[in-house]
């Protein structure tokens, strides 16, 4: 562990209201406690890199950031879902149009299904453009009695097993940026440039179905999706009249782990003089570094976009109050998402204190569902996979929690791939832990499969059509 020294070329610019406020600086994480930092071995390499992304344009525009706060404070309100999804850890090897292509149609395929069920407009959020810095339980590995440090994700350091590829290398960070670049540069012109059209969506919806083992299952769905297309393609509401058939928005997230990548991204929005993170539209803190007076929280804490906040089954209520009052001080809507990750077994036990505390306080932050990461177990053969009866009962679990405490189950958050891998059990097509090894690619943690993924969105929508509070009848007059 280490703290990476103040970059110089931060320290003429210009205090912002927020800067003025209470001391926050892009550079002010630096003086606090940090956790998951890389051991970079040369600071002035280091301070290269960051002098040269400082000087790079910005990879997301803040106006856009402010319209996804704006659909996330729809879904805080109870009038928008959200669907957070992509990979666990994005990879320089990976890097190809089919990968993005393929992740992204599983996500507009889910979105589709759960706009149904939900009767609500979903706000598409990849884990995509970004997703690279990888948080660890342990700063070491041990394999056959060699010991090296952790691979902590691309943008660090190789994932070989070799001391070469394990020491930290800045210069990844300029690979991670470009990388983000082509990324959502075919991101964008997939959402607007005709890929995104809601018929051909719906059409490989039907594919899936067909497809399933459980196709009976989710045929009604479909059914009722097709009929509802042909009757607006009817009313004239078809791909060439409507923006909205043809077009989505798509906005990208990740883990905001690598601070001095991260500060060499921000910069003061031109239109409101206002700090904005500019390597994604929303950006997190994970479980391992949401320490109150840590310096992930510090550094989001001064930044506009819309934010989040991993809670696991260890956060304290007290804890949690202190933490919103840091990073959304004037309970801002869609300013902060709390994206809840207990574990199928402990959800139903450890997140209604939590939620409690936030709607006494008067909190209106919007609640995920983050239904992987406490759901990772280790095979007899130290195979880390996840369940996927195990992720859909927490899911569960978190919508049967805010509907006892009359809060809004705001969405989910997924690790998944549009790839067929075999990394996660269980499912239509039944995986085992004898499947994993067929095609287990991760470079982290397990990810949901596309068939996975999707069944994951027809049973969800299902769920959440049966829990929509039934519309009140008009009164009957007495005969
Ligand atoms: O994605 C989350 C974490 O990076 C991951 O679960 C850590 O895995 P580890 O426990 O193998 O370090
Ligand atoms: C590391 C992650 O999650 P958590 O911080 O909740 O463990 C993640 O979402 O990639």
């Amino acid at each position: 562990m280490t703290t990476p020294t103040a970059h110089p070329g931060h320290a003429h610019t210009p205090p912002t209201h927020a800067a003025r406020r209470d001391g926050w600086r892009p550079e002010s994480w630096r003086t606090h406690p940090i956790r998951q930092v890389p051991a970079y071995p040369d600071p002035d390499r280091l301070a290269a890199v960051e002098a040269k992304l400082h000087a790079y344009p910005p990879l997301v525009f803040a106006g856009e950031a402010r319209r996804l706060r704006a659909a996330l404070a729809e879904a805080a309100a109870g009038r928008a879902f959200v669907l957070q999804g992509g990979d666990c850890a994005e990879s320089f090897g990976d890097f190809t149009a089919n990968v993005i292509r393929d992740t992204f149609r599983v996500l507009l395929q889910m979105a589709v299904v759960l706009t149904f069920g939900a009767s609500l407009p979903v706000v598409k959020l990849g884990r995509m453009a970004g997703q690279f810095a990888k948080p660890r339980s342990s700063d070491t590995e041990t394999i056959g009695g060699e010991t090296l440090p952790s691979y902590r994700g691309d943008i660090v350091n190789g994932a070989d097993f070799t001391p070469e590829a394990r020491v930290p290398d800045p210069r990844r960070m300029e690979q991670g940026y470009f990388q983000s670049a082509g990324t959502l540069n075919l991101l964008r012109a997939f959402a607007s440039g005709g890929y995104a059209d809601l018929n051909e969506v719906h059409r490989w919806n039907l594919g899936f179905v067909e497809r399933s083992p459980l196709a009976d299952r989710y045929r009604d769905i479909a059914d009722r999706i097709d009929e509802t297309l042909a009757f607006m393609n009817a009313c004239g509401m078809t791909s060439i009249t409507t923006r909205d058939l043809r077009e989505t928005d798509f906005y990208v997230s990740h883990e905001a782990l690598l601070l001095p990548y991260e500060q060499a991204l921000t910069r003061i929005d031109s239109t409101t003089g206002d700090w904005y993170a500019c390597s994604a539209h929303f950006l997190w803190i994970g479980e391992r570094t949401r320490q109150i007076d840590g310096a992930h929280v510090e550094f989001l804490r001064g930044v506009r976009n819309p934010i989040g906040l991993k809670v696991g089954p260890t956060m304290d209520p007290d804890d949690l109050l202190r933490l919103i009052d840091i990073l959304d001080p004037e309970d801002e809507p869609g300013r902060l998402t709390l994206i809840s990750r207990m574990g199928a077994d402990k959800v139903a036990q450890r997140l209604p204190a939590l939620v409690r505390a936030t709607r006494r306080a008067g909190r209106h932050a919007l609640w995920l569902c983050d239904a992987m990461h406490g759901n990772t177990i280790s095979t007899v053969a130290k195979v880390k996979t996840r369940s996927f009866d195990a992720i859909l009962s927490e899911v569960r679990d978190f919508f049967d929690v805010h509907a006892a405490e009359g809060t809004v189950a705001g969405g989910v958050h997924v690790e998944m791939t549009g790839q067929n891998v075999t990394e996660c059990i269980g499912g239509a097509h039944r995986l085992t832990e004898a499947d994993l090894g067929a095609r287990y690619e991760t470079f982290c943690d397990p990810r949901l499969n596309a068939e996975q993924s999707l069944e994951l969105a027809f049973l969800l929508a299902a769920e959440l059509k049966a829990r929509r509070t039934p519309r009140a009848l008009p009164a009957v007059a007495a005969q």
